[in-house]
């Protein structure tokens, strides 16, 4: 063994120096060691984008570097020794969780994303078995199964981390990643899936070299790669473990149904819904037809989201002949919230009424027949309760309701990575809604733990992705692994040019549901294609009810507005309400016009939003905003940038001057070149800002020139404003109406809460008819763009409203 790698083991693992001695030999146990490699470059967590970029630039070289030494024997290790390795390692953990449970600081864990990883297509039994012996080190087994057993309790990092042997107990480490409901599990969760005996098959593993020493490890990334081979498996016909039939130390399972049904039961009330399913699975290996199992499990699908899982599982008891009538409605009732789960509104509500017709008296099913018929007008109109909505999302992110998808849909467009793009059936005007849309999967900061860290730096884009990017992968693997029906709805997602080009039509045809079997996956999720899926397509939501509260962090994977290709200055415009998407039209869009969104905010400078649009491999950008901003010069684009940084900042204009804002507002306008045309976003800020600050003077003279910037600002962020307060088109406000600002959408708000600050200048001016009108622009701003009604204006704008103390005032108006 390498000295250096001998001492960060023993300093790892707490050894005194002559447990060292002894350890030494046997650890090597006469075998040749691994080809010695390059060690990879390291990581660094203060390094600035460049220099991370740069890293991660060479980090893929090293890996393909890696990835061209030849695949070689392993060096044999002794088995008790790796045995008791792992008991130490498990150790440490367990001392490391305790201390970790009373507050002392965040662990952190780096993972790296878009390395090749090979993930089986191949049904176990149609694989051969292969031994240690027949494996080489920095191969997958393509064509091969390995049966192994855990020889050791479970540790983990950011994997599951244990010991296997082979059949002649050849025993090597393992590291399961992706496992459904470990990502935050404790130990005593690891040993009820992965005890000490347990056995288990890999399809086409990969025996990988380590990072450091030469112990090789087996790597599973796929959790569908594992099939558990319990008793009576074929897997098991004719196995003899050189190690005998029973390992020391392994827990007794039950080896009745019922004693698993009362195992599952347990589970099931200490809310375990994972290994209540995975124990009531082992019990229907012995008996599958056991109605109550397959219930319950039904059941514990239920509250896993695992909807595929729980309507097959009711549908099976359901077929069963002779099954008495308490059992029949049990499993109605979970086969209508299943098809509920699974947006199947009109099918759901059919069984809650047959669930009602023969329960009669009990009102069980009543709100749920109520739900599914809010659901399915939902669904036909794309009218929703928006103020509602945008009250219960500040409390609950995860809104019940259904997707509407309007007048648009999916074509053939070569010319964008993927082939797709989105365009309208029908002519579409400003505010129309095209689609309501709900993730796949979403992550928000209050989801994860507070004291975990994971850094998931991502080789394909090659940036870092933050916390919530970090877990989508995983939460995406569950809902599948619970779902495998829904697996092309993600795998049709583009997944860069290094994969055959989806389908040119989306969404799939849906597929018939899946039985969800733990014991042996009947989904294969390939987890490099689903990295690429995640790069090519994840949103970061922009939530508009808590626009401003901070704390707004997430990530989503949103399957039909994936499908939009993106542009700085798009014709259609999102945010979200809870976890919800909504995307409308920002202007006239004629029928066949592709619809793009922005796949950035949409006020970042130039920079930024070449930075932003890495992250969703958008190579180069050439609408209309962009080619002003190339036009206007590299010199000019540095020095805006400068300015966005550092100058046109809340904090700076609160603490300046007015003659070093009015300074900051001509460097800005300086930067913007003289025939480029009305749209300037920046400018439009800093133009803001003064007008703020003429109007905190409170002179009227002052207060007209606020007035004045503030109609630029609109200009620049390209509204068509008609006359300062006086021209108007036939709507009878003094903005257009036919085109909604594309620059602004992530700032629909603000926006709003300009107007009526005007209006409220308007109002100090003694000018009564201007600031109703601006106040009625600021009205349709809201209906145009988030929802009708007095209700939700007056929650959208009360602080600004207060703030310049109109609020009264609106809300009389408004009566
Ligand atoms: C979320 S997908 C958009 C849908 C994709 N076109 C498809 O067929 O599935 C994002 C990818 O689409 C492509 N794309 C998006 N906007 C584009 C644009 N303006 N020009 C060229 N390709 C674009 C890029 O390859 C980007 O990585």
């Amino acid at each position: 063994m390498d000295p250096a790698m001998l001492a960060a083991f023993m300093a790892r693992m707490n050894l005194a120096p002559d447990q060292l001695l002894s350890m030494q030999g046997a650890l090597s146990s006469g075998s040749r060691g691994l080809t010695v490699r390059r060690p990879p470059p390291s990581f660094q967590h203060d390094m600035s984008a460049e220099e991370l970029t740069q890293f991660l630039e060479q980090y893929k070289q090293w890996f393909e570097e890696d990835r061209t030494i030849p695949a070689e024997p392993a060096p044999l290790f002794d088995r008790s020794l790796l045995i008791s390795e792992q008991h130490r390692r498990r150790a440490e953990v367990e001392r490391t969780l305790s201390q970790h449970g009373v507050g002392v600081g965040v662990l952190t864990f780096t993972t790296f994303v878009g390395l090749a990883k090979h993930s089986s297509q191949t049904p176990v039994q149609d694989l051969r078995p292969a031994r240690f012996a027949d494996m080489l080190v920095r191969q997958v087994h393509v064509g091969h199964y390995l049966l192994c057993r855990i020889i050791a309790p479970c540790s983990r990092m950011v994997a599951i981390q244990t010991m296997i042997e082979d059949v002649d107990g050849v025993a090597y480490d393992l590291s399961i990643y992706n496992f459904p409901s470990t990502s935050d599990c404790t130990l005593e969760h690891l040993d009820a899936l992965f005890p000490v005996g347990r056995i288990l098959a890999l399809r086409e593993p990969t025996f990988k070299a380590p990072m450091q020493g030469d112990r090789p490890l087996v790597r599973v990334d796929s959790p569908t790669d594992i099939s558990f081979a319990v008793a009576g498996s074929p897997l098991l016909d004719g196995v003899v473990w050189q190690t005998g039939a029973m390992l020391p130390r392994s827990p007794t399972l039950p080896t009745t149904m019922d004693a698993w049904k009362q195992r599952g039961n347990d589970y099931f009330k200490a809310s375990h819904w994972f290994l209540a399913a995975f124990a009531y699975s082992q019990g229907l290996s012995l008996q599958p037809d056991a109605a109550v199992l397959l219930l319950n499990r039904a059941e514990a699908y239920l509250r896993l989201m695992y909807y595929s899982g729980a309507l097959c599982d009711a549908q099976r008891v359901l077929s069963i002949e002779g099954i008495p009538d308490a059992h029949a409605g049990k499993a109605l009732f979970r086969l209508a919230k299943a098809h509920y789960g699974r947006a199947e509104y009109a099918a759901a509500q059919k069984s809650f009424v047959r669930w009602k017709n023969t329960h009669a008296g009990d009102p069980a099913a009543d709100p749920w027949i109520e739900r599914c018929r809010a659901r399915e007008r939902e669904r036909s109109s794309g009218e929703y309760d928006w103020p509602s909505l945008y009250c219960t999302a500040r409390r609950n992110i995860r809104l019940d309701i259904a997707e509407y998808i309007g007048i648009v849909e999916v074509r053939t467009m070569s010319n964008r990575g993927g082939g797709r793009g989105v365009v309208a059936t029908k002519e579409l005007r400003a505010g129309d809604v095209l689609m309501v849309t709900k993730p796949f999967v979403s992550v928000y900061e209050s989801d994860l733990p507070k004291d975990k860290m994971i850094i998931s730096l991502d080789l394909i884009s090659k940036t870092m992705k933050d916390r919530t990017g970090a877990v989508l992968l995983e939460r995406i693997i569950d809902k599948i692994y619970g779902n495998p029906d829904l697996l092309d709805k993600v795998f049709h997602l583009y997944a860069g040019p290094d994969y055959m080009s989806p389908p040119s039509a989306y969404p799939p045809v849906s597929r018939d549901p899946v039985s969800v079997e733990p014991l042996n996956p009947k989904v294969d999720i390939d987890i490099a294609q689903l990295e690429a899926i995640c790069t090519y397509n994840n949103f970061d939501p922009y939530r508009l009810e808590t626009h401003g509260s901070g704390n707004n962090k997430a990530t989503g994977l949103y399957p039909l507005a994936s499908l939009f290709n993106h542009s700085c200055s798009p014709n259609a415009f999102w945010y979200c309400i809870g976890d919800f998407m909504i995307i409308r039209a920002t202007g006239l869009i004629p029928a066949g016009t592709e619809i793009t969104i922005s796949y950035c905010g949409g006020l970042e400078s130039y920079e930024d939003r070449q930075t932003a649009l890495k992250k969703h491999m958008v190579e180069h950008c050439t609408c209309s905003l962009c080619e002003q901003d190339r036009h206007d010069g590299e010199d000019r684009l540095r020095k805006r940038h400068q300015l966005q940084e550092e100058r046109v900042l809340p904090a700076v204009f609160s603490a300046v001057s007015l003659a070093e804002a009015r300074t900051i507002e001509k460097d800005v306008r300086e930067t913007y070149g003289r025939t480029r045309g009305p749209i300037r976003p920046l400018l439009a800020i800093a133009l803001h800002a003064v007008a703020e600050k003429l109007r905190a003077t409170g002179r009227p003279r002052q207060l007209r020139e606020a007035l004045q910037k503030d109609m630029e600002a609109f200009r620049c962020f390209g509204f068509e404003v008609l006359g300062q307060g006086g021209t108007q088109d036939s709507t009878g406000l003094p903005i257009g109406t036919a085109h909604l600002p594309a620059q602004a959408s992530s700032n629909l708000r603000g926006l709003g809460d300009m107007m009526l600050r005007v209006a409220a200048t308007y109002v100090e001016l003694s000018e009564e008819a201007n600031a109703v009108q601006w106040i009625k622009a600021a009205l349709w701003l809201t209906k145009t763009c988030v929802g009708d009604g007095k209700e939700l204006f007056l929650i959208l704008h009360e602080a600004a409203m207060k703030q310049v103390n109109i609020y009264d005032y609106v809300d009389r108006l408004l009566r």
